[in-house]
């Protein structure tokens, strides 16, 4: 069970949990497409929590676009964010290749790091909601609780992560329904 009274900040992943994810990347603002009800959720969560993300961007390292275009999602985020009310607090990515051997791309804990300090929240005060196995794997490293959504890779990491103790919703938006 997650003590929500103890958390002062929820990090959220982006492809997959924010918004749609794609095999071949989200590669423009223009493939950046919320799922229904996460912009709304955020809204509700800025009330209670401060909001963070944290994001691999291999696209990046991999030459598919570069940061002024991630800069230009996170416009366009913000923006939709802004006229449901809502905001993000602080974006961690990692624009690194996965050969890269960077200290910042998940799992490592490194961001969720990052983001704890900016905040001054101890592993505890923190919840990590992600899609994928090595956002899971990044929560077990960094020490905070962990919510598994089945958006986007989530219904294929349930089964990658079979017989883990693990703690799974439909989606951001039902995370945000249960705690309200
Ligand atoms: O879920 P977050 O961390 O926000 O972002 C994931 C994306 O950076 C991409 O990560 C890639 O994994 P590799 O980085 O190629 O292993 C693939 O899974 C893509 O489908 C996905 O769009
Ligand atoms: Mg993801
Ligand atoms: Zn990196």
């Amino acid at each position: 069970m997650i003590d929500w009274a103890n958390k002062k900040v929820i990090i959220l992943d982006r492809d997959g949990v924010i918004n749609h994810d794609s095999d071949a990347y989200v590669k423009s603002a223009d493939e950046w497409k919320p799922i229904a009800g996460s912009l709304a959720a955020i809204a509700k969560l800025n009330s209670r929590f401060k909001v963070a993300v944290s994001t691999n961007q291999s696209g990046i390292g991999r030459g598919f676009y570069d940061e002024s275009v991630l800069d230009d999602m996170h416009q366009k985020m913000a923006t939709l964010l802004s006229e449901k009310g809502g905001h993000i607090d602080h974006i961690e990515f990692c624009p690194h290749h996965p050969d890269d051997g960077c200290d910042c791309r998940k799992p490592k804990p490194t961001m969720l790091k990052r983001i704890a300090e900016i905040f001054s929240a101890t592993p505890d005060e923190v919840i990590f909601v992600g899609d994928s196995k090595s956002d899971y794997e990044c929560a077990e490293n960094f020490g905070c609780d962990f919510i598994l959504v089945l958006t986007g890779k989530g219904l294929k990491t349930l089964d990658k992560l079979a017989g883990k103790d693990l703690l799974v919703e439909k989606s951001l938006a039902k995370i945000v329904e249960e705690i309200a």
